[in-house]
This record gives structure tokens, C-alpha cells and sequence, in this order.
């Protein structure tokens, strides 16, 4: 795609990208030259009219050089002598201006039409009502994770069989605990990315001055404690996908960086001088409306319109009540398998009780209460804690969509985690010898408060977070660090092959 103009440029790439093409872009004959040298495409497209000459250079040039590639040159308004010249030239076809998207979109398509190559037929072109055959085997492994056949689970799924092809950047919206990391990882496995790497990233665990770090690597001595290069998430997810998952999270300032990386397609480690080509695709994740979050001025739009190409919504389990049987079918199968505990029978007033938990939580929570109930259970069929029902009696219903996150000032704080308060510190026995490494003795007790507390908390980090009188961000950035598994957090390996 050649054209000067970098919003016009924008458009027409997110309008191909949302069809599952490939897309590359340049803005003058010298750039489109470079780009047809070290590359082989389907289709073409210039702007007549470029600051270092005319898109019919580029045309010609193709034609001499006998290539394969269909051309299709966008003309001024009225120029009506340049759209037959270039058609004369070879051109498969042209536009005006102003274009029309559809148009765009139906010229590209019959473009590519009959040019044999996968990579670009839009992934949008499979109208067949059974999206998900056709996937590799681990895609079906990994949409049979997401459990549930409701009719919105069921669209849901074979959205995710119908854009995983592409390159488009795709954004899964959807309450906490609803499943959007198992969305991002079953978009990976239905893609021809699968063989290759899924990292998956919370972008609010991570203090806001290693971010930069974390995401494009760092050399040697660009940091304090930076012994050796370390590559960053980036270079991780190389031939394969990154999924950022609370994207609503990032700092403005990061969410520049992270723009520049993903429309550059290149990224700069920290202490760098030179920029790495990066072929990533990227799939971000948010219970945050961003459209609000852009409005207010929290989010960047354009950062919000990369992201946003596609969108995935996960409806919250309060819509999908009638998917809760089979859900803690499942649940309750991986949780015994994991934890070594006895599994047991859902009977009818088993799933009568469960029917009756507001679960605003979703299913995240479900698994915590389920969790529970295995630990506390006496053999029998599962039954739910009196004091679980007892609660749910009290709590609204239905639930409305919660409003638990805390906002996002506190979310990107700079100041340094306080310390947990004084009375939760085991007091240093008078006669304890000094550790010989403090660190570890430190992570140690960090680690033994933290966990106590998750259990106070039922494993709900907001609310763990809020007793110890810490971020959200630091909080998970903390579970993470010390390697604290949860509750349903043993799938979680990154990066994956
Ligand atoms: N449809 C589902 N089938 C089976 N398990 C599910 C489903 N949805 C969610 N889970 C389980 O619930 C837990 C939470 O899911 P996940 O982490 O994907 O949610 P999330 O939407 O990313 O939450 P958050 O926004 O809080 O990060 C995980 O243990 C996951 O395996």
C-alpha cells in the first residue's frame, strides 16, 4: 500500500488488515521500490500522485520486471485521464477519490482472487457456516477450553476460528474472570502462528520503569542491575503472538511507545541504537471500555484503533446462565485433577445451589467457589458452604457489571509499593541471626503474607489488594514475582511453544 498521506495510509491498512490481509506500506516510489526488492505480494496499491514521482513508476516497473503482482492505482477526483492511463499501463484496476471503503475492499478482493496465495485471502472470505473446520488440531483443543454452548459462547467461538488467520490485531473485550486469556490462546492455536511462541503479558503487573525494558529487551548496562542483553517481551513473541492482556492499564507514555512498535513494526531495546524488525501479532485484552477510557482522555484513540481492528466479546456468565452445568463439570474436573482432591458428583440441588450465586466474578470466581467447596467437601455430592449461600442471599441480583477494578491513577502510580502494614510482619525474633541473604528472607515473608492473605480473600486479588493497602498492579506484580500460583493459574506458562 503506497500512499504519502499517513492517515489515508491508516485507513486503508486497518480497512485490509480487518480482512485478514498482510499488509505492508510505504509512502513514496523509493520506499515501494525497497519493499517489492526484498518482498513478493498479491496486490499493489499506489497513490497516482507521490513526492518523489508517480504511483505509474511503480507499475511499470513491475511490468518490466514481469512480476506477478496486480496493481491498483488510486486517481484524483475528475482525473479521469490518469485512471485510463494507468489501466492502459497494466493496471488490474483503479479507484478515485475520495475512495470508498466497500469499493476498496470488493477491488482488493477480486485483486487477489486467483492469485493462489493463502496468506492473502482474507480470513472474512470463509463464509462457511462451519467456521471451525479446517483448524489445526491444537485449535480445537484449545476452543474446547472455553467451555460453554450457549448461542453467544457458540458465536464467540467461531469468531475466533474465523480472524485467528490473519494479522489483524485483535482486542477481547470482557468483564474480569470471563475468559479472555483463554480467547488469546486459542486465537494463537487456530492461527498458522501456533508452532510458534504465545507470550502473554499483564500490562498491569509491571512497574511503570521497567516497562519499556520488559516489552523491547535492553542491552547490557542500560539499567542498574542490567548485567547481560535481555531480550523483552517483543523478541519473545518473535513468529508468533504477544497477547497484552489489561491494555487499558498501560501508561500513556508507554502507550506511544507500544503504538510506534506496532505500526513501525520495529522496536529499539533500551540502550540500543539500532531497531529490530519484529514480526509479532498482536492480541490485547481489556475489561475496561477503552471508547470511555479514550474519551476521557485516559487511552490513546490511535493506539485504541491499532488494537481495536477486531473486536472479541465475552458475554459475563450472568448471560450464559444455562452454559453452568457444563462449566462446573469442567471446573470441578480440573481443580480435583490439580489439587489431588476427591471429585465430586453435581446433583440436581448441587447445580440448584450454584443457580443461585451472583457470581459477578464470573468465571473466575466460580472457580473459587467450586475450589472451595472440593476442600471443604465430605465425599458426597458438591455442595456449596452455608456461609457462600448465605452471602449470595444478601448480594443483588442479578448482578450488575462490577465496578471492582480500582481506577486507573492508582493503576499507573509511580510512587514505590508501600510497605504491608506493620501488624501482618512476623516481629524478628530478639535472638534471630542475621539472615545471610536478606533477599531471599524478605521474599520469603512477602510471600507467606501474601498467601495468607489471598486464602482471607478468597484468592480475589482486588480484595486481597485492598487489605494489604496496595495496588492492583503491585499486587499481581508481586504474585508474580514471588511465583505465587492461584487457583486455575497452573495453565499459564509463558512464553509457550
Ligand atoms: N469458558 C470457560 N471455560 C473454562 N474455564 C474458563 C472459562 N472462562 C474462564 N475460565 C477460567 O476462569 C479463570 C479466569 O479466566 P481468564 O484468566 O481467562 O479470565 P480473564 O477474563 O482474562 O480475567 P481478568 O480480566 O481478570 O484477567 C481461568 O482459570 C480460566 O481457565
Amino acid at each position: 500500500m503506497v500512499d504519502d498521506e499517513p492517515d489515508l495510509r491508516t485507513l486503508y491498512e486497518l480497512s485490509l488488515l480487518r480482512e485478514g490481509y498482510r499488509v505492508e506500506t510505504a509512502s513514496c516510489v523509493q520506499e515501494a521500490h525497497e519493499l517489492l526488492r526484498s518482498c513478493r505480494f498479491d496486490v499493489v496499491i499506489s497513490d497516482m500522485r507521490l513526492p518523489d514521482g508517480m504511483g505509474l513508476e511503480i507499475l511499470q516497473q513491475l511490468r518490466e520486471q514481469q512480476r506477478r503482482e496486480r496493481c491498483i492505482v488510486i486517481t484524483a477526483y475528475g482525473s479521469a485521464e490518469n485512471a485510463v492511463g494507468a489501466l492502459r499501463a497494466g493496471a488490474f484496476d483503479y479507484l478515485t477519490k475520495p475512495v470508498d471503503l466497500k469499493q476498496f475492499r470488493q477491488v482488493v478482493a477480486s485483486a487477489v482472487q486467483g492469485m493462489g496465495s493463502a496468506a492473502a485471502a482474507p480470513a472474512s472470505a470463509d463464509a462457511s457456516p462451519i467456521l471451525t473446520t479446517g483448524l489445526p488440531e491444537q485449535g480445537h483443543a484449545a476452543l474446547d477450553m472455553l467451555v460453554g454452548t450457549s448461542a453467544v459462547m457458540q458465536s464467540v467461538k467461531q469468531r475466533i476460528a474465523k480472524v485467528a488467520k490473519g494479522m489483524a490485531p485483535v482486542l477481547v473485550h470482557g468483564e474480569s474472570g470471563t475468559g479472555k486469556e483463554l480467547v488469546a490462546r486459542a486465537l494463537h492455536a487456530c492461527s498458522q502462528r501456533a508452532q510458534g511462541p504465545l507470550v502473554a503479558v499483564n500490562c498491569g503487573a509491571i512497574p511503570e520503569n521497567l516497562l519499556e525494558a520488559e516489552f523491547f529487551g535492553a542491552r547490557k548496562g542500560s539499567y542498574t542491575g542490567a548485567t547481560q542483553d535481555r531480550p523483552g517481551y517483543f523478541q519473545a513473541a518473535q513468529g508468533g503472538t504477544l497477547f497484552l492482556d489489561e491494555i487499558g492499564d498501560l501508561p500513556l507514555a508507554m502507550q506511544a511507545k507500544l503504538l510506534r512498535a506496532i505500526q513501525e513494526r520495529r522496536i529499539r531495546p533500551l540502550g540500543s541504537t539500532q531497531e529490530e524488525a519484529v514480526d509479532v501479532r498482536i492480541v490485547s485484552a481489556t475489561h475496561r471500555d477503552l471508547a470511555a477510557d479514550v474519551q476521557a482522555g485516559r487511552f490513546r484513540q490511535d493506539l485504541y484503533y491499532r488494537l481495536n481492528v477486531i473486536e472479541v466479546t465475552l458475554p459475563p456468565l450472568r448471560e450464559r446462565r444455562d452454559d453452568l452445568p457444563e462449566l462446573c463439570r469442567a471446573l470441578l474436573h480440573k481443580l480435583a485433577r490439580e489439587s489431588g482432591l476427591h471429585e465430586p458428583m453435581l446433583d440436581a440441588t448441587s447445580i440448584a445451589q450454584i443457580a443461585q450465586l451472583p457470581l459477578p466474578g464470573n468465571v473466575r470466581e466460580l472457580e473459587n467457589v467450586l475450589h472451595r467447596a472440593i476442600a471443604l467437601g465430605d465425599g458426597g455430592p458438591l455442595r456449596i458452604p452455608a456461609e457462600t449461600l448465605a452471602a449470595a442471599a444478601h448480594a443483588p441480583w442479578p448482578p450488575s457489571a462490577p465496578q471492582s477494578r480500582p481506577p486507573a491513577a492508582a493503576a499507573i502510580s509511580l510512587t514505590p509499593p508501600p510497605p504491608p502494614p506493620a501488624e501482618t510482619v512476623p516481629p524478628a525474633e530478639a535472638d534471630t541471626a542475621v539472615p545471610a541473604d536478606l533477599q531471599a528472607w524478605l521474599d520469603e515473608q512477602e510471600r507467606a503474607i501474601l498467601i495468607r492473605a489471598l486464602q482471607d480473600n478468597g484468592f480475589n486479588r482486588t480484595a486481597t489488594a485492598a487489605r494489604l493497602g496496595i495496588s492492583l498492579r503491585q499486587i499481581r506484580y508481586r504474585i508474580e514475582r514471588l511465583g505465587i500460583q492461584l487457583p486455575g493459574d497452573a495453565a499459564r506458562t509463558e512464553p509457550e511453544h
